[in-house]
């Protein structure tokens, strides 16, 4: 027995002789929101579906709230929530009814036309499936998802093709969730989403997590960027050597390096400028983002982000 609300380990998955999960830990704590990112393909929805209890794992353990969650479907199912990436609603339904109807298959607590108002659909509690909006299914999704108050909820990319107004208020549901006490799940191809949102994160990319920890903690092992034009009459030989430099590289004209040391590098590089009386042209120094990070991950498979 242990203290996590998910807990996968050594999890495997293949169709057929395709390893799509090829070994991964995943250990979700009660009440944090943990991202799950990763590139095209990289096993993400496959790993979550394993978790959810749709299919079985071909290798590894796999606990939610210390059930089994393929064996253990039916106990877990009630105290889980989960958005997916499509849903299938019956679109001549109205949203009241579809939301009465799913409160009877979960036998959802809540069960009640409230968490409508939660997520700005009370309006259009008597309106067709059909007539909702991308963004207003979508929410229609996050509350049948919500419904019978899940201890674990998983998203998959549940603000994909919202509006940024309507992603805020998926926000702020989520957030609401997480003051409750539920442990989330999400999957998401919007990394401002998981830096706003998530407690831990991980990216997955071809079948395995290659980082993983809180931002900071991800964020801490990647280099600071540098990057400015090359000075009219400058050549590279004469720039000045930083200490903390690598990956340097001349893109027509345009040098971008990375730098383990920002503070120093930087002053050493405004000083040589200073002193030589030239411009950096569009000097940007900033430390490594969640996006630096992601795209290092994409860049050593060649995987599309
Ligand atoms: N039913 C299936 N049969 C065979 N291969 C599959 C099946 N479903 C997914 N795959 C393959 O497994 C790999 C992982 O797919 P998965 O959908 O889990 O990735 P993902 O990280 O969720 O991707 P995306 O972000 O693009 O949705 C991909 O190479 C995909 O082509």
């Amino acid at each position: 027995m242990n203290d996590y609300a998910i807990d996968a380990v050594g999890l495997r998955c293949a169709y057929g002789s395709f390893e799509a999960v090829r070994g991964i830990d995943l250990q979700v704590r009660p009440g944090e929101l943990y991202a799950l990112l990763g590139t095209n393909g990289a096993g993400k929805t496959t790993a979550v579906e394993t978790l959810e209890g749709h299919r079985r794992a071909s290798a590894g353990t796999v606990r939610v709230l210390g059930l089994d969650p393929f064996a253990d479907r039916a106990l877990l199912r009630p105290r889980t929530g989960i958005m997916l990436q499509e849903s299938g609603f019956a679109g001549d339904l109205t949203v009241a009814e579809t939301l009465q109807l799913w409160g009877k298959v979960t036998t959802a607590r809540r069960g009640r036309l409230d968490v409508l108002d939660l997520l700005d659909l009370g309006h259009r509690a008597q309106v067709a499936v059909k007539q909702l909006s991308g963004g207003e299914r979508r929410r229609l999704d996050l509350a049948l998802a919500v419904l019978n108050k899940p201890e674990v909820l998983f998203l998959d990319e549940p603000t994909t093709g919202l509006d940024p107004e309507s992603r805020k208020r998926t926000w702020e549901v989520v957030r609401g969730l997480l003051v409750e006490g539920t442990t989330v799940l999400l999957t998401t191809h919007y990394l401002e989403e998981a830096e706003t949102l998530a407690t831990r994160l991980s990216i997955m990319d071809e079948g395995r997590i290659s980082v993983h920890g809180t931002l900071a903690e991800v964020l801490e092992t990647h280099p600071a960027r540098i990057a400015f034009d090359l000075p009219d009459g400058i050549a590279v030989t004469e720039l000045p050597a930083l200490p903390g430099m690598s990956n340097f590289a001349n893109r027509a004209g345009r040098i971008e390096m990375n730098s383990s040391d920002l503070q120093q590098d930087l002053s050493l590089l405004l000083g040589w400028a200073g002193r030589r009386g030239v411009d950096l042209g569009r000097l940007r120094a900033h430390h490594a983002s969640l996006e630096d990070v992601f795209h290092q991950v994409a860049e050593r498979t060649g995987a599309a982000a």
